[in-house]
């Protein structure tokens, strides 16, 4: 029972270290260097090489031979042969835990001069490897009872060779004390197996470990020993659990609450794994994971849902396909003005619902629903694409096909295109409402004409579109465009849970007087009830009363319904969702939560596209699409540009079109733009005052420009990452000419009015008649009654003259403009 180094060794054997490590090397015995411990069995077998043989060794080997031929089931094959007549004693049940095994061992046997020197290398040679060992041992859900079963007789049986080997190497070595060795080891073993037990407490399911200990103390005899320890001994611990689940992070205390350990357990692992961890430290999901791993214990992370995102309710809608059912589709009427989408919507409304309800008296709440022969069709009653895609940019998408009116006298007008970017851009369905077949001068082929080259091609001509001839006014062919809604409808398969709680949006809200906030509610899935706790955009409450769209009391409305209700605390917006939650408490909440959000974040600040931050959205993963939408002063210069931006190739991004057309920029561009996060391209044009307005509110990126390839160039830039917007033009004011004067030699002078802002002397100046760029170039002369000024401010009156112009008009507008740099 020696345990020596390999120079203690050497010395002892007058050998050199080299020369004792070669021939352990030749023996099969691996030693990394001079400072390595050898087990007993090494040393025997060096003795035999360097002193000459002797019998007891022989003896061990054969034993040895005989414990690794008889017993197959315990685990011959391994490494370091010898040890093994001890190991099984310790660490049959325990195989990682080799280098805890042999340390108090050799610690037993030669405790003064090879305690400190084994445990450094035991510790740094073990460590990674229990490390590493435990983990698929510990996955394996049969190892703990395999342990705990074995362990007993292991304990029993292995310690005793073990032992009586240990015996008759003492015997060779110190025969005087052979029973106090023989018995010291075994007491040595059994306080060696409650070490061990207690490490397998560490790597085990281990709720047998503590029978174990306590049975060789009462074998042995010497309970006083573990008793003594007793405090210090950890308590039984409890069962594993089979599964954790944790959010995002866990403490070591979290962690060890949940596993049913102490935290100084924990540590301890983490430290095999490398780790370093305090008790309050938080663990990432990896060390969570692997740690649970090493208990074989399963691991799950919790993923939390924000109740106060309303938008969650929708994406995590479970689909169950039995419980779900066909509901009406929603149906939005667009057009050009005058072309008779009023007109229709009444007509539709008049001839179906009075007729199909007797009595009812319809109401107007922003809805209203038409049942034809048992089929309903949901009609969102504002017209126009305005309040289409103002719902849109709050994220509600509640239309399920849009219809475009155009008027057969009239044909293709610039708010049918407008309105048929808006649907596509929705990705919506469209059907073609051919009005006004009545007039004389109809002429449906121009309007089929005009609109397939806008992708619109009637299924008589081979495509997929559906025209419906009609006459709003006489009611005529308002059937046959019914019929076809529920055909697309149909196609469609527009499906829904009537047994959920309702989700749905708003359609129009309003304050009155005796009634408090109403809302026009639109049933997306689900059944809305009197008496739900309801949360509608930042207003929450409970549904007091349900009224629909013919005046009466409901009780509940199902999917696609639309529904006055009253009973919430605030007046919410047109497009804003509403989820009906369990109880009120949860309501309230949720609602008051999203109220402080709500005055909190400012809505504008949202994120879009600008060509500043385009590369940077791209990089993000956020930005694959480049959405444009191209306004110049006439249609060539539209195409022109917007095949020219096509054509730019950067990798990663595509450039799409979603709206061209010629004129001043309008509101209806930017709420498209902001509805499909868009940027509005103006070519020789300007925003119009409600344009710029909202451009600032919802954030959307203007760009003007008067050079075509100055275009392309700046969105190339901008997709590659390069834009490099050093100066920028800084608009600072506006006048309106209100009067001419021609002077010759000066030539005409702009008594102007400045509006907004100032004009300085040196500003840049731009002519723009009718919300078209006529002239950019530079001020010539700026004077206040016949002195020059320096600047004007607003609400002053002026005279200007410009640079090589003299073609300016009463009406025009000059823009005043400077070059400011730009830090990035
Ligand atoms: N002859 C004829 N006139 C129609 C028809 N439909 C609508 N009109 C007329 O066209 C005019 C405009 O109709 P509206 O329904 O107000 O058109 P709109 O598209 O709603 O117009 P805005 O609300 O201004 O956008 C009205 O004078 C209608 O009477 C039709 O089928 N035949």
């Amino acid at each position: 029972m020696t345990k020596v180094r390999v120079h203690e060794y050497a010395k002892k054997v007058n050998k050199s270290s080299k020369e004792v490590i070669e021939e352990l090397k030749k023996l099969n015995v691996t030693v990394s260097n001079h400072m390595s411990t050898l087990e007993s069995d090494a040393v025997t077998k060096l003795d035999t090489v360097f002193k000459g043989s002797n019998s007891a060794p022989r003896h061990t080997e054969v034993r040895q031979e005989k414990k690794q031929a008889a017993p197959s089931g315990q685990r011959t094959q391994s490494n370091d042969q010898s040890n093994r007549p001890n190991r099984p004693a310790n660490s049959s049940a325990n195989r990682p835990s080799n280098g805890q095994g042999n340390r108090p061992q050799n610690g037993s046997a030669n405790r003064p001069s090879n305690g400190q020197g084994n445990r450094p290398q035991n510790g740094s040679a073990n460590r990674p490897q229990n490390g590493q060992g435990n983990r698929p041992s510990n996955g394996s859900a049969s190892r703990p009872a395999n342990g705990s079963s074995n362990r007993p007789s292991n304990n029993n049986t292995a310690n005793r060779p073990n032992n009586s080997s240990n015996e008759q190497r003492s015997t060779s070595q110190n025969s005087g004390e052979k029973f106090k060795n023989a018995k010291g080891n075994q007491n040595r073993n059994m306080s060696q197996n409650n070490n061990n037990n207690s490490n397998n407490n560490n790597n085990k399911k281990g709720g047998f470990n503590n029978n174990q200990r306590k049975k060789p103390g009462i074998h042995g005899g010497k309970r006083r020993h573990p008793k003594t320890h007793q405090p210090t001994i950890p308590q039984a611990p409890k069962e594993l659990p089979e599964k954790i689940t944790f959010y995002e992070s866990l403490s070591v205390a979290e962690l060890a609450k949940k596993l049913h350990r102490e935290p100084s357990e924990i540590i301890k692992k983490l430290f095999m794994l490398g780790v370093m961890a305090t008790i309050n430290q938080e663990l990432d999901k990896d060390a969570i994971e692997l740690i649970c791993a090493d208990y074989g214990v399963e691991v799950e992370e919790e993923v939390r849902i924000d109740k106060t995102d309303l938008d969650v309710y929708f994406e995590q809608a479970e689909v169950v396909e039995e419980e779900q059912s066909v509901r009406p589709p929603v149906v939005t009427i667009m057009g050009h003005v005058d072309h008779g989408k009023t007109t229709l919507l009444d007509s539709i409304r008049n001839t179906k619902v009075t007729a199909g309800e007797a009595g009812g008296i319809t109401q107007h709440i922003g809805a209203y629903q038409v049942n034809i022969d048992g089929k309903k069709i949901t009609f969102l009653d504002t017209p126009g694409h305005a309040a289409f895609t103002t719902m849109r940019a709050r994220g509600a998408s509640i239309t399920d096909l849009a219809i475009i009116v155009v008027a057969a006298d009239d044909g293709v007008m610039p708010q049918t295109v407008e309105a048929i970017n808006h649907a596509k851009a929705a990705e919506v369905p469209i059907i073609v409402a051919v009005n006004k077949m009545d007039k004389p001068s109809a002429n449906p082929d121009r309007v089929m004409q005009e609109l397939t080259e806008h992708g619109l091609v009637p299924e008589d001509w081979g495509g997929e579109t559906i025209f419906v001839p009609i006459s709003a006014l006489k009611g005529e062919g308002i059937d046959t465009l019914l019929e076809m809604i529920l055909l697309v409808s149909e196609v469609a398969e527009l499906k829904a849970n009537p047994g959920r709680s309702a989700i749905g949006s708003v359609i129009e809200a309003q304050l009155d007087k005796g009634r408090g906030s109403v809302a026009t509610l639109l049933v997306q899935d689900g059944t809305l009830r009197v008496g739900d706790p309801i949360v509608v955009g930042h207003a929450y409450g409970r549904v007091r009363a349900m009224v629909n769209d013919l005046g009466r009391r409901v009780k509940e409305a199902g999917p696609s319904t639309p529904v006055e209700i009253t009973g919430i605390n605030e007046v919410p917006q047109a497009g804003d969702r509403f989820v009906v939650f369990e109880d009120e408490k949860t309501a309230r909440q949720v609602g008051e939560s999203r109220a402080m959000t709500a005055i909190q974040a400012n809505r504008s600040e949202k994120q879009r596209v600008t060509l500043d931050n385009l590369f940077e959205q791209m990089s993000h993963g956020e930005v694959k699409e480049l959405n444009l939408i191209v306004k110049a002063d006439v249609q060539g210069t539209v195409e022109a540009m917007a095949a020219s931006l096509m054509k730019i190739d950067v990798e990663g991004v595509n450039v799409k079109i979603i709206h061209t057309g010629a004129g001043a920029i309008t509101e209806s561009d930017i709420s498209l733009a902001a509805a499909s996060n868009a940027i509005v391209i103006g070519f020789n044009v300007r925003p119009d005052v409600n344009a710029k307005r909202a451009a600032d509110e919802e954030g959307v990126d203007i760009r003007l420009h008067r050079i075509i390839y100055k275009v392309i160039e700046e969105i190339e830039a901008a997709m590659k990452g390069m834009l490099d917007p050093e100066f920028e033009e800084k608009i600072i004011g506006q006048a309106e000419v209100r009067q001419t004067i021609k002077v010759s030699k000066v030539g005409t002078i702009a008594g102007s009015y400045v509006t907004e802002g100032k004009i300085t002397r040196d500003s840049g100046v731009r002519i723009i008649r009718e919300g078209i760029v006529i002239f950019e170039g530079d001020l010539d002369t700026l004077k206040r009654f016949k002195d020059d000024a320096k600047e004007v401010a607003k609400g002053y009156e002026c005279g200007i003259t410009i640079k090589n112009f003299n073609d300016i008009k009463e009406g025009d507008i000059i823009e005043a403009f400077v070059m400011e740099e730009i830090k990035r």
